[in-house]
């Protein structure tokens, strides 16, 4: 009997004929994909550590800024990090019952072992002295630093630590503060990590607290260490807290899926009549931060927007780069930040309202990492904010919508080619 060949089977003896679907399409064009972005990811690395081993920083500009009164509070804005680490120190020096010392990244070089050093001092003083460090931020970081006196209470975070962790997509954070706490009197908290590099070679926006709003940033540290530090060492200690129209602490909280940082930027935004002053490390929003940035150009708000033009993560820029059409075709101002990286996470709006901390505006710190912001109504912080942001794009590169558009076509292709990993970072 003859068998007839089946469809897609061929005659006998020749290889069969690959049967055309939906599924081989779709799966052949995400394959092409991966490979594109892998060859471009590949290219860009290469020519970013090209560009950093030719790379002087010369310095950057930054204003001196004098302390201002907010209400009870008297707060000082650091954009330079040799003012804000001589700050930190002398604060540790003079604490007298607490230290409360929170990390993402925290170096072991000259400036990460000063600031172990005179905590340890502290702790041999009698002061309760407590650290938190992420554990993956600080990956490549030493053991042997990572090991503290016996008197220094640390936390080292982890967010998996059972085996089922993995099946829980909100452990898939990190612990991205960075927060210093003295007596529950004197508060930082900003974009600073802890690392010589940060010293004098990145620009980045910190602020000090001095009064009683920093005992919100106590409380935040407490909350953090009593919530994932061992039970038998919980921190009983409290400060008094009170409401402050003036001065509000926001943070991001994983396990809790709160993420009010997000939120508070977007009504933010949607409120402001006159000026958007937003300057961020990795400039990746989300659909509806993005529209309501364009909404409130599209309303006559002068919006401004400051990046790194070459940031530490190559990838991240030339994710952000993707943004930047969208953004100056409806009006938004972008700035590229050239002298050095910019670290800087802060926005001030209508002279009015300022917001600094630890948020990036990607998707990890929108919805994904632990992060704390400050937001503080203050005409006299936020002309500061704005001395500041004028400052850093004086003799910046400020795009132009017709010369963008006129970038090379692998700049355009990288771009595009790399943007569904928008929603990786
Ligand atoms: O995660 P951030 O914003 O603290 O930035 C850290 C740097 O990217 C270190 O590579």
């Amino acid at each position: 009997m003859r068998m007839m060949p089946q469809k897609g089977m061929g005659t006998p003896g020749s290889r069969p004929q690959r049967r055309f679907s939906v599924i081989w399409l779709v799966r052949s064009i995400i394959g092409v994909i991966f490979v594109l972005q892998a060859i471009t990811i590949a290219v860009l690395v290469a020519i970013s550590s090209l560009r950093k081993r030719r790379k002087q920083v010369c310095g950057f500009p930054y204003p001196n800024l004098e302390e201002v009164q907010v209400g009870e509070n008297a707060l000082q804005v650091y954009g330079y990090g040799k003012d804000l680490y001589a700050a930190m120190l002398e604060a540790i020096d003079g604490a007298r019952e607490s230290i409360y010392l929170e990390s993402f990244i925290w170096k072991d070089d000259e400036i990460g072992q000063k600031f172990k050093a005179h905590l340890a001092k502290k702790a041999d003083e009698g002061v309760d002295v407590h650290v938190i460090f992420d554990s993956f931020g600080n990956l490549v970081v030493p053991r042997a630093f990572k090991t503290f006196p016996k008197n220094i209470h640390v936390l080292e975070y982890q967010s998996f630590y059972q085996f089922w962790h993995i099946l829980d997509p909100r452990r898939y954070s990190l612990d991205h503060r960075k927060l210093l706490v003295i007596d529950g009197s004197i508060g930082f908290i900003g974009g600073f990590n802890i690392g010589s590099l940060y010293e004098t070679t990145w620009r980045d926006t910190h602020l000090r607290i001095r009064g009683p709003a920093a005992a919100d940033l106590a409380h935040s540290f407490i909350d953090f260490w009593n919530r994932f530090g061992a039970s038998a060492d919980e921190i009983t200690q409290r400060y008094p807290r009170r409401f402050d129209p003036l001065i509000n602490l926001r943070g991001n909280d994983a396990l809790r899926l709160t993420f009010p940082i997000r939120d508070m930027y977007i009504e933010a935004i949607d409120r402001a009549e006159h000026t958007i002053l937003l300057s961020n490390a990795y400039f990746v929003p989300d659909h509806v931060l993005l529209e309501a940035l364009k909404a409130a150009a599209a309303r006559g708000v002068d919006v401004r927007i400051l990046v790194p033009w070459n940031s530490n993560h190559v990838i991240a820029d030339w994710i952000s780069h993707g943004y930047f059409s969208s953004c100056l075709q409806a009006g938004i101002r972008i700035f590229g930040y050239r002298h050095t990286m910019l670290h800087a996470k802060t926005c001030t709006i209508d002279d009015r309202w300022s917001t600094i901390g630890t948020a990036n505006l990607d998707r990890l710190s929108s919805i994904g990492n632990y992060e704390i912001n400050i937001e503080i109504y203050s005409p006299e912080l936020a002309h500061q904010m704005r001395a500041l942001f004028e400052c850093d794009t004086a003799d910046e590169i400020e795009l132009a919508e017709e010369e963008w558009h006129r970038r090379s076509w692998y700049a355009k292709f990288s771009e595009r080619i790399l943007a569904p990993l928008r929603f990786m970072i």
